[in-house]
């Protein structure tokens, strides 16, 4: 009988249950948060079998811990489960982040970090909530895993086996590499798209505007119905990173806006056919191929 707790059970939270269950990975499911309403709708769901708004009382029995709250969070949820954990539990999580959130498990945890496995799985949505957590959310898609020195190999290994049989592909790589890589593709066009639907809506005719707007304006803003509180702490938690994309992506807007005033017609389509053909290409058989250089220990099933 194999019993996993899920602290903070929203979308993703809630998903990994439902996904865990369904590959028989755990036999049953507690729900832990701090709204009662959402706990409830988890065990109407199925995807909890009980819930809980104490983090005591749902580690004490577990023998996998998942901490799935914003990545700011995460350092108190730690630190307020080590005290109960069983001494062969394992302890991970989902963040999107991976330095801060290692840095949080560290010190959280502190004797209790030989318990603890990291993931962040590359698969979710813009509407929060474990209304939106489905069990096939992560079937295919990249796991990354960023174990470091410190860390337990053999509980690094059940966390990337258990992500496998649930139908997932495990990726490794250094918690600095993974913070560089997903600060310009997960990030960064997340901060785009929140900027630019902000910037309309304050503008005069925002209203006409958002009312007319097409399918171009709504693909490209999709991620802006994210949940600010969600993305206010990945932008705290991997903002050197960040910050660097946005300076990079402003450097590539004023050279744009350049060849635009200045009528520079080989200069935009140059870069418009180099995008297109990334767009087009590349990106949608990165998923089937490699992401990147890492250290070469790439698992995919
Ligand atoms: N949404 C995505 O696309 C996505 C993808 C991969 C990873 N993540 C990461 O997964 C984590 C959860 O994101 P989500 O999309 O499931 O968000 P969510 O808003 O759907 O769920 C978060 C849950 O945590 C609860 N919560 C917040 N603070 C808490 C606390 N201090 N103690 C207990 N519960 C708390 C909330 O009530 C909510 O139920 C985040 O760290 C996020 O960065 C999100
Ligand atoms: O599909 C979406 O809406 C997402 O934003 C998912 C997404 C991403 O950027 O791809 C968001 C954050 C994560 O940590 C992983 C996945």
């Amino acid at each position: 009988m194999t019993k996993m707790a899920v602290i903070g059970f929203g979308l993703i939270g809630g998903s990994m249950a439902l996904s865990w269950k369904q590959a028989r990975l755990v036999d049953e499911v507690i729900a832990c948060g701090h709204r009662e309403e959402s706990l409830k709708l988890a065990k109407e769901m199925g995807a909890a079998d009980s819930w809980t708004t104490s983090i005591p009382e749902a580690v004490k029995d577990a023998d996998i811990v998942v901490v799935a709250v914003p990545v700011q969070a995460m350092e108190k949820v730690f630190s307020d489960l080590a005290d109960y954990l069983k001494p062969d539990a394992v302890v991970t999580d989902v963040g999107s982040t991976r330095m801060t959130v290692i840095e949080a498990a560290r010190k959280g945890l502190k004797e209790k970090f030989c318990q603890y496995a990291p993931g962040h799985p590359i698969a979710g949505g813009e509407l929060p909530g474990v209304a939106y957590a489905t069990k096939d959310l992560f079937n295919d898609k990249w796991v990354i895993s960023t174990p470091t020195d410190e860390m337990d190999p053999e509980k690094v290994k059940f966390i990337e086996d258990a992500w496998t049989k649930a139908g997932a592909k495990i990726k490794v790589m250094s918690p600095e590499l993974h913070d560089a890589i997903f600060a310009s593709v997960s990030h960064l066009p997340h901060v785009l798209a929140y900027a630019l639907v902000d910037m309309i809506s304050k503008e005069k005719y925002a209203k006409e505007k958002l009312g007319m707007a097409g399918a171009g304006f709504r693909d490209f803003t999709r991620i802006a119905a994210s949940s600010p509180a969600m993305w206010r702490d990945i932008c705290l938690s991997n903002r050197t990173a960040i910050s660097k994309e946005l300076k990079r992506y402003r450097q590539g807007l004023e050279e744009l806006q350049e060849a635009i005033e200045n009528s520079d017609a080989q200069k935009l389509e140059a870069c418009f056919e180099n995008a297109m053909k990334n767009r087009r290409g590349l990106v949608f058989s990165a998923s089937k191929q490699d992401l990147g250089k890492d250290d070469g220990r790439s698992k995919s099933h």
